[in-house]
């Protein structure tokens, strides 16, 4: 990656990709100009890929690039001069140092190292080779730290002089790490328990902020470590697995945010994932369960900091290959390494170093940039992490991305482009190492599509892998590499995006897709035996493993309940977001109510004495109910269906589904209240109302409980209707069906008692129930003697309570089956 340094006078400046630089007048500016023209923050800096994006902070007098005042962020390249305010004045200065295009390999720590030192270049890490017994996967490279000696109980003594005050600091983005102290007092033993954490009190910093407050506490136990997880969010993971106890020792990796601790020769050692990893897949395949194969002996090695593209005729096995890259439905054969580690071995810890971007958005359109991102944020790190810690993380991804200028912008107003590029920063956020991206381009003009690829270029150029699946052809040169999958999910081609052409013979890239679909194997063939194939996988690699193991659930970052309240607050902005929605919400009440107007009579909800009886009361009371299911089941039943996909890809990242169901039932459940008691007031200000309760001491607070009761159990059952379709389309005609079978179930139009089969199949509406509660709120079976014989309708405190327990379990049962459709896997 290239190296940036900021100058202004004698003093220079290291432009990492996460620091933001800002000079000004004032003195917590990164660059202090005191020149009176400067503004107390004027500017600031920033890096985009390998290049400088200066933005002027509002400043009166102007930032100014080689002479011109800058209206917008303006790029910078190398040699660049910014003037602060005044253009005579000293400039900043930008320098660019472009490494050589040497192969990296980044380094383990050894014992000897005295400080880290981020590897300039590295060389490839050779494959493992076929045939020979299955290679031990390269260990995890990487920058390492030394910490201090540190004397075991069985192990020599420290050497260094104690300081106790001292600590280390790991940080997420750069790797500045420091030696730590970790020695015992002199005559003492190893020096007792330490911690890790993100706070300043830990005995090892780790400024991370996947990493919790006090995250882990280590108790050295020969020959190594006891490692006790403090109940962080993120978890403490020990050769993959996340642990509460474990113990380690000389050969064991302890995870612990992105950094990693090993203990060497009686030295703890600590990496950090900055991103730089290598990634192979070796010899992946998937087969269905009858046998047909979708993914065929795919193998492929990628450099850290590279752009791969992923191209094929339609239904050549992309997004298959996708999935078993990123674990999300691991190959049945094979392996897939992230930086020497199995990712189907150590996937509950290596899932945080991966980002996945699917072709639909996942983010809510009616939120701002910003709400989204801060939702998501809150969703992705430990609840123990400081707001303003994690709205920093956000704004710096929306800097990275150039979304700062849409921040306030609802996500449904954006352009294609920048709607993709708020789905990237949401990956983002967590600074994963891999970045998976499946056809980001898909329905956007050919500029959109160059921009979207320039922005993964630089992604890539920050220093993390990029792989993205595309229909697109047209800017396959921004990517380093290029995997061609002919139908079956077998390779026809992996290598430079410039010699594609040469190696097929071909003049444009449709004759290559049009070849590899004639003949997928002889396609695969041709490759295998080619040079190419040499040259870029390294020749063969290990056996495949012929079962991958089953993967262990991603864990939570936060309790259920941290879940449960970010969910109902980012439901409820996304429904008050949504004007139409709302109001629609608002007025169904009201709408309701004027319809039972239309009912003929003035007796209401009250008993007809010595005239003759009407039905008034009975035709009140369904519309009273059907109208409350119509409000529970219409609010609901798009719901999942409408944001599967953000529910998906934020169940792989820690989102429990518990939490998620809660979080609808919670917001619904108090909007079906507030229109319950709108619906019944409204309904009784024109109706005389029901005069003697059964059992709640008032009648209308009966009736208000028995509508709202059955609106919610309509909400579970709409919610339970949207985890089965496939589409939103597919909606519509269940709410209807649904709403006119409960229509004719409840009982208000003809009885649905002693007649078999209907009356156990109106067991299962709301309306059934909810019915018969408000029927014995008004004694309907006196009021209609006609009517009668229906035992629910009992102006009795126990048929009361029944229909009302009732309602209960059917609501229970319905999100119980919702549940379940929840935790399944694969989602549709
Ligand atoms: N669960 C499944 N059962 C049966 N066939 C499947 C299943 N999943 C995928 N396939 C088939 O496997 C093949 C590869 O599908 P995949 O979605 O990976 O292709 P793709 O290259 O991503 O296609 P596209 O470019 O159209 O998105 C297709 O023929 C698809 O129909």
């Amino acid at each position: 990656m290239s190296q940036i340094t900021l100058r202004h006078g004698d003093r220079t400046w290291p432009l990492e990709p996460q620091n933001i630089v800002v000079a000004g007048r004032s003195q917590d500016c990164e660059i202090v100009v005191t020149d009176t023209q400067a503004s107390r923050h004027h500017a600031q800096f920033r890096r985009r890929g390998s290049t400088v994006v200066v933005e002027d902070l509002g400043s009166s007098n102007g930032t100014w690039v080689d002479g011109a005042r800058i209206t917008t962020p303006a790029t910078l390249a190398d040699g660049a001069a910014v003037h602060i305010g005044d253009r005579g004045g000293t400039p900043v200065t930008v320098s660019i140092t472009r490494p050589t295009p040497a192969v990296r390999m980044p380094r383990t720590g050894t014992p000897s190292m005295p400080l880290p030192q981020r590897p300039a270049a590295s060389a490839r890490r050779p494959l493992p080779r076929k045939g020979a017994a299955p290679a031990v996967p390269p260990a995890p490279s990487n920058t390492g730290v030394v910490f201090d000696r540190w004397t075991l109980p069985s192990g020599p003594m420290p050497t260094r002089t104690p300081a106790p005050s001292a600590r280390a600091t790991v940080t997420g983005s750069a790797p500045q790490v420091m030696p730590v102290p970790l020695q015992a007092p002199s005559g003492g033993n190893a020096g007792g328990p330490f911690t890790i954490g993100r706070g300043l009190e830990n005995k090892i910093v780790v400024d991370d902020l996947l990493v919790s407050r006090h995250h882990v506490r280590l108790v050295p136990r020969s020959p190594g470590f006891e490692v006790h997880d403090l109940g962080s969010r993120n978890g403490t993971y020990v050769n993959g697995h996340r642990i509460d106890v474990a113990h380690i020792g000389a050969g064991d990796l302890l995870a612990v945010g992105h950094s990693r601790f090993t203990v060497r020769h009686g030295q703890l050692v600590a990496s950090i994932d900055e991103g730089d990893v290598n990634f192979v897949a070796n010899h992946l395949s998937f087969a269905l369960p009858d046998g047909k194969t979708l993914l065929d002996d795919v193998s492929f090695a990628l450099e850290g900091s590279s752009l791969l593209a992923v191209i094929g005729p339609s239904g050549a096995g992309k997004s298959t290959m996708l999935k078993a890259l990123t674990g999300s439905q691991p190959a049945t054969e094979g392996e897939v390494y992230y930086d020497g580690r199995d990712l189907y071995d150590n996937f509950q810890d290596l899932r945080h170093r991966i980002g996945v971007v699917p072709q639909e958005d996942v983010v809510h359109r009616q939120l701002t940039v910003r709400q989204a991102l801060r939702f998501a944020a809150e969703l992705r790190f430990p609840d123990d992490l400081d707001a303003n810690l994690r709205n920093q993380r956000v704004d710096e991804v929306m800097a990275e991305l150039e979304l700062t200028g849409h921040a306030q912008t609802r996500v449904d107003r954006l352009s294609g482009g920048q709607r993709k590029r708020t789905s990237v920063a949401l990956e983002l956020l967590t600074r994963p190492s891999l970045l998976f991206l499946d056809e980001p381009t898909s329905g956007l003009d050919p500029g959109l599509d160059k921009q979207v690829m320039q922005t993964l270029r630089e992604l890539a150029d920050g220093g993390r892998t990029v792989v993205v699946v595309t229909h697109s052809i047209a800017n396959l040169r921004t990517c380093d590499k290029v995997l061609l999958l002919a139908p079956g999910g077998k390779v026809a081609y992996f290598g430079p995006p410039d010699e594609m052409l040469g190696f097929f013979g071909a003049t444009d890239h449709a004759d290559i897709f049009t070849s590899v679909s004639r003949d997928p194997d002889g396609a695969q063939h041709r490759f295998r035996i080619s040079p190419m194939e040499s040259e870029q996988v390294k020749g063969p690699l290990s056996a495949p493993r012929p079962q991958a193991p089953p993967l262990e659930k991603p864990s939570r970052q936060q309790s259920i309940f941290a879940q449960l309240s970010t969910l109902a607050r980012r439901h409820l902005r996304v429904i008050l977001a949504d004007r139409g929605y709302a109001m629609f919400m608002i007025l169904l009440p009201v709408v309701l109510a004027i319809l039972t107007m239309v009912v003929p009579g003035d007796h209401g909800l009250q008993m007809q004495i010595g005239r003759m009886r009407t039905t008034e009361a009975m035709q009140l009371l369904v519309v009273l109910i059907i109208g409350a299911v119509f409000m529970g089941t219409a609010a609901s039943v798009r719901e999942l269906v409408g944001e599967r996909a953000i529910y998906n890809r934020e169940e792989a990242v820690g989102l429990s589904p518990q939490a998620y169901l809660w979080g609808k039932l919670t917001i619904f459940g108090v909007l079906t209240l507030l229109q319950s008691v709108v619906l019944v007031l409204l309904v009784e200000l024109r109706k005389p109302a029901a005069t003697s309760a059964v059992i709640l001491g008032s009648p209308t607070l009966e009736l208000i409980v028995a509508c709202w009761l059955t609106a919610f159990a309509a909400v579970a059952l709409g919610l339970l209707m949207s985890s089965f379709v496939r589409t939103s389309e597919q909606v519509m005609p269940l709410l209807v069906v649904s709403i006119m079978a409960q229509l004719v179930l409840c009982a208000g139009l003809f009885p649905v008692r002693g007649r078999a089969g209907l009356e156990q199949i109106a067991w299962l509406a709301p309306a059934r129930w909810g019915y018969a509660d408000t029927a014995s709120t008004v004694d309907l079976g006196t009021i209609l003697p006609s009517q009668g014989g229906d035992s629910l309708w009992n102006h009795a405190p126990s048929s009361w309570i029944l229909s009302a327990a009732m309602l209960v379990v059917l609501t229970a049962v319905f999100s119980s089956i919702t549940l379940w459709r929840l935790t399944r896997s694969p989602k549709d």
